[in-house]
């Protein structure tokens, strides 16, 4: 079997879904005909037949409907959503989908709109144009075929298409994403008798200032190693999965790759902090669950979750994802365990919900208020009982320097030989300012951090520039998210990316630079990587708390970078950065700090002292186990953990 094509992270998959549909017919002038049936759970498949006119087929389990695709008019704005529509105005009919995996319906929708413009074009080689008559006599036996994905050779040909297009009508058009048809300019579409059914579509996008056209991929193109599609399949496979690894093993691209093949409004995405979630585009794990932040006792932890608009996400919930674990502590975890069979009327381990779980125990630890004992969720009872499939990412893909890896790996164990130690002291030296662009301070304290951005802005002279967000939606100030509701900028303020713009001349997230000027009214930034660049504002999708639906603020993808906290760095990867660990107050702070550069020459450590390396024992204990496990014939990987063996 071919491993690679057959992968449920192949697009091979991605001719068929399960999702829900909507089949409506709309209804005539007269009114006659307007109908609507929904199915929650449907197979859907796009194929074509031994003519290879392209069909799609409803399972909506026991009947099915199959549709010939024909001058049909497909939607895929909202796919990473997991909504998506095709319109058949001959039929008068629109299939409504919805709760797709985004990623797949996304892959899917678009390659049926390219193969439906091909074919439309004349340019899909293999077919040739079957009158009736031949058909009849024809007597090919009656087929039906999964849509293939799209060829190299097709891709290119619907760019040269896309560049006729252009030519002809004078019209700028973006270069196509991957798998993008070229679609045609809105204006230049019909206007169908369906538009009421899409103007929803159409409407968030009206008022928005010019936004860049970078494309923000979140590291889409980005192939995933072997052991990192392993984590996927596990999760597909529907079993309860903890994954984890060292800094920069590629946890968080995993989850949102991972976030792509699940269905969108029922997966929900959380991360034990607000910076984490935004990261992976999700909400705190704390506004999900409903209940504070695990301070009252199981009675009324009930009672908070059973209030109507919890207690439906609860209800609603099929995968819950939550990344930085290491920071969710024990108690928290298993009230939440005990919430969810409780509020979904269900006794199974977190009353069914498909867990998917992964950070780093040795990062930093749960916050636990002073004097009381921190105890690490992996020591629940509720992860002994919920988690089925332990997974250790071993390739670090943040840093390709082995021996700074090294360092990081022993840093990670709590350990510092004296080798590491001096590699770590000789970085003092390090000459980090490039073209104007100072390292970024990462201070252990969140108050230091603010006070260093705040004066040093305040220290320049000249105009400040305020840039205040357009949100598709009111946006509580509470919610917290990767662009600030109003950003203020002036000319030699140091900043950092908050987006991928273009990992190719790494433009990405963390990428370090300086306001030079302001051009258009938008700032020009002097990259440290050796270029300046104008930045437009960016489109920012931010999820609310209860709210599965993207909201979208379009701000300027910068902030601030004179310094940041440890806390609020991790999960991050930084271009340059400078740090002073003397007042290291928690285990793993310093790893966290010292794992966000991508290299030995991109970091000054200002006063290394080896007594600022701390593990926590209890967590060392725990990888031991794991790696014995993974290591040993008989035991699987998978095998649970035993009760209390860490304390
Ligand atoms: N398969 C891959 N190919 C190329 N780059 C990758 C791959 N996987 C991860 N990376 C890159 O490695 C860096 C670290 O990835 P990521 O932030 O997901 O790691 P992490 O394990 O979540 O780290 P942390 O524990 O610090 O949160 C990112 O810049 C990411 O783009
Ligand atoms: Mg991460």
């Amino acid at each position: 079997m071919d491993e690679e094509n057959d992968s449920p992270t192949s697009c091979r998959h991605c001719s068929q879904l399960q999702c829900a549909v909507t089949v409506e017919s709309v209804a005539t002038s007269n009114g006659a005909g307007g109908k609507k049936t929904t199915h929650r759970t449907a197979l859907v498949t796009v194929g074509r037949n031994e003519y290879r006119d392209i069909f799609i087929r409803l399972d909506l389990g026991g009947s099915s409907l199959t549709y010939e695709l024909k001058d049909v008019r497909v939607h895929y704005k909202f796919a990473r959503d997991g909504r998506g529509s095709i319109e058949l105005p001959s039929k008068r009919i629109v299939v409504q989908l919805s709760n797709c995996p985004p990623h797949k319906l996304n892959v899917l929708l678009r390659s049926l709109d390219a193969k439906l413009m091909l074919m439309k074009k004349g340019l899909d080689v293999k077919s040739t144009p079957v009158s009736v008559r031949e058909r009849l006599l024809g007597g090919l036996p009656r087929a039906f075929e999964k849509l293939s994905p799209l060829t190299l050779n097709e891709m290119k040909q619907l760019q040269n298409c896309t560049r006729q297009f252009a030519d002809n009508t004078n019209v700028s058009t973006n270069p196509p994403a991957k798998c993008s048809p070229g679609r045609t300019p809105k204006s230049k579409r019909s206007s169908g008798m369906m538009k009421r059914s899409l103007k929803d579509e159409n409407s968030s996008e009206n008022n928005m200032p010019e936004v860049s056209q970078n494309m923000p991929t979140d590291g889409d193109r980005l192939q995933l190693s072997a052991e990192q599609k392993t984590v996927v399949k596990a999760v597909l496979s529907g079993v309860n999965v903890f994954f984890t690894g060292s800094a920069g093993t590629g946890k968080s691209l995993v989850l949102r790759r991972i976030v792509g093949f699940l269905p969108a409004s029922t997966t929900f995405i959380t991360a034990a902090t607000g910076v984490a979630a935004c990261q992976i585009g999700g909400v705190t794990v704390h506004s999900f669950a409903g209940i504070g932040s695990g301070q009252f006792d199981l009675e009324r932890s009930f009672e908070l979750a059973s209030r109507r608009h919890i207690a439906q996400q609860w209800r609603k919930c099929t995968h819950l994802i939550i990344d930085e674990i290491s920071m969710i502590d024990a108690d928290f975890f298993t009230k939440m365990e005990h919430v969810a069979r409780y509020v979904r009327g269900n006794d199974r381990p977190f009353g069914g919900i498909q867990l998917i779980l992964c950070g780093d125990f040795f990062q930093l630890p749960p916050v636990t208020p002073f004097g009381v004992e921190r105890k690490f969720c992996f020591e629940s009872a509720a992860w002994l009982s919920c988690v089925a499939r332990t997974i250790v990412l071993k390739e670090v893909r943040r840093q390709s320097d082995s021996q700074y890896v090294s360092v990081l790996q022993q840093i990670r164990f709590g350990r510092c030989g004296a080798a590491a130690a001096n590699l770590l002291n000789e970085t003092r030296n390090n000459c980090l300012e490039k073209a104007g662009v100072l390292p970024t301070r990462l201070c252990t304290h969140t108050n230091d951090a603010d006070a260093v951005n705040r004066s040093s802005l305040d220290k320049l002279k000249g105009e400040q520039k305020l840039f205040s967000a357009i949100d598709s939606e009111s946006i509580p100030d509470s919610v917290q998210s990767n662009a600030p509701k109003d950003l203020k900028l002036i000319v030699g303020a140091q900043v950092m990316l908050t987006k991928n713009l273009d990992l190719s001349r790494n433009l990405s997230n963390g990428a370090r630079g300086v306001v030079k000027s302001f051009r258009n009214g938008y700032p020009v930034v002097q990259f440290a990587v050796g270029f300046e660049e104008l930045i437009r504002p960016a489109k920012f999708t931010i999820r609310l708390p209860g709210n599965q639906a993207w909201i979208t603020r379009v701000q300027i993808p910068l902030r601030l970078a004179w310094a940041i906290s440890i806390h609020k760095s991790q999960g991050m990867t930084l271009d340059c950065v400078e740090m002073s660990l003397s007042r290291v107050f928690e285990d793993g702070q310093a790893y966290v700090a010292l794992s966000r550069a991508k290299s030995l020459q991109s970091i000054r450590v200002l006063d290394f002292d080896p007594n600022c390396i701390r593990a926590n024992e209890r967590v060392v204990r725990f990888y031991e186990q794991i790696s014995r496990e993974e290591s040993s014939d008989d035991v699987p990987v998978y095998k649970r953990q035993r009760l209390g063996q860490f304390r």
